[in-house]
């Protein structure tokens, strides 16, 4: 699946130049060294190439299970020099030389390998979800806070100025309250082999964990923030489409709920609709549906709507008041000044990560970093135990 995102972010690389310019980039004296558990296919869109362009970045380890998988991706890939194989996680958590260790392996296993990692002293970015469930995000946020390290989960659309943009345009007021949020996000027909991580419970599959954007970005773009860790959120229908193969597992989603904001901001409750797939089905049963469908965001406000297409991956996609379209791929309300035309939304994040982590190692605050905190992870978290309890189907990891 990831190999889409490959795909888009070389075209993205070889339009600007970046591969170029990544053979220019001049490391700074004590970069935060990244070690990896597990040879994942998104590793290179979400790590190897941000950190590619990153002079405060360098990947040092990469752990598999199998370390000639680990060595072909550092071969793959042309981190040579720089970089270790190893034949386990836990040499990567386990390596002095590590200070940061990025954790993308199947949702089921995020948890065990992010506390073991803190635990020895590592900060931690969490692939998306998270966790399995809610009580084991409880469980990364108390490590997180007796050890002092920097978890984030790698929610990489919250990071670009793009996104950053449509909030503002909602919290400015001038289009009255949110009342109605859409998010939709699908896979074209059998992008994913049928043993795909995602469609393994014991691993923490489905759609709801693995689509976990729909849940983030219709909650962050109905409440004020800061205030959606204590919003009151109520599931009012949940309908999935069972996979094929395994009755735990929900290929599909549709879920309705409401969001109502704490009673200090002052803002009415917001109706949230999100739907994600999967495995888009054949048409008339008939036609695989390969082309690709851009994730996409409707807000409906008292006086516009806002669509934001491509929410996740963009690159500055587009915002579009009531009829107008702005297109943002640097700076913003959150950042100020900063970023590149070219800039991914992983690259944004790991800007993000780096700085949070330097930040933390030296005893100093930040700014206006954008982040997405362990209270909000957690909600999160809830939210899609809410809705596995409401489709009827098992709450993930238990
Ligand atoms: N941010 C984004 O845009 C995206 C995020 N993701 C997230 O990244 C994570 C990985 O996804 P993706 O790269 O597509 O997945 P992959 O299947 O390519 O990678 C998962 C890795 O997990 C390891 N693993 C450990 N135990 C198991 C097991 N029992 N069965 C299978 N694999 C195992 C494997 O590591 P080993 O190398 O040791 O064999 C494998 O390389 C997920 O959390 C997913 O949600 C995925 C795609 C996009
Ligand atoms: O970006 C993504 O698109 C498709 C999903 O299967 C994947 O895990 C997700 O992060």
């Amino acid at each position: 699946m990831s190999w889409i995102g490959q795909a888009m972010l070389n075209l993205n690389n070889w339009y600007h130049g970046v591969n170029k310019l990544k053979a220019s980039v001049k490391k700074d004296s004590n970069p935060v060294r990244i070690g990896v558990v597990s040879a994942a296919a998104i590793n290179f869109v979400a790590l190897f190439d941000p950190v590619g362009t990153h002079p405060g970045a360098t990947v040092v380890a990469i752990g598999a299970r199998d370390k000639s998988k680990a060595q072909a991706q550092i071969d793959h890939y042309g981190l040579g020099g720089t970089c270790k194989a190893y034949g386990s996680y836990d040499e990567v958590v386990n390596d002095k030389d590590v200070d940061a260790v990025y954790i993308p392996l199947p949702n089921g296993l995020h948890a065990e390998w992010a506390i073991k990692a803190m635990r020895k002293g590592k900060h931690v970015l969490i692939e998306k979800s998270i966790t399995s469930n809610a009580a084991e995000c409880r469980e990364v946020e108390k490590v997180a806070k007796e050890t002092g390290k920097l978890a984030l989960e790698a929610f990489h659309y919250r990071f670009h100025p793009a996104v950053h943009r449509v909030k503002e345009l909602i919290e400015s007021g001038q289009y009255g309250n949110p009342k109605e949020v859409f998010v939709r996000m699908s896979v074209p027909s059998d992008a994913m082999a049928k043993n795909d991580i995602r469609f393994q419970y014991p691993l923490g599959g489905g759609a709801c964990l693995d689509l976990s954007y729909i849940f983030s970005s219709a909650c962050y773009f109905a409440c004020p923030t800061p205030s959606l860790p204590t919003a009151e959120i109520t599931i009012q229908t949940a309908t999935p489409r069972i996979h094929p193969v395994d009755a735990q597992i929900d290929e599909a989603i549709d879920a309705t709920f409401t969001l109502e904001p704490p009673p200090a901001t002052g803002k009415p409750a917001v109706k949230c609709h999100v739907s994600g797939d999967l495995n888009r089905p054949y048409v008339w049963g008939l036609i695989p549906c390969w082309i690709p469908k851009m994730p996409f965001a409707r807000i409906e406000l008292e006086r516009a709507r806002i669509e934001f297409n491509n929410f996740k991956d963009e690159r500055g996609r587009l915002v579009a008041g009531s009829k107008r379209t702005e297109k943002v791929w640097t700076d913003g309300p959150v950042w100020g000044k900063r970023g590149e035309v070219w800039w991914s939304t992983y690259r944004y994040m790991v800007e993000a990560f780096v700085e949070g982590v330097k930040a933390r190692e030296e005893g100093r605050d930040v700014e206006r970093l954008p982040w997405v905190g362990l209270a909000e992870s957690g909600k999160m978290m809830e939210v899609i135990d809410a809705v596995y309890e409401r489709a009827g189907l098992a709450v993930r990891g238990l």
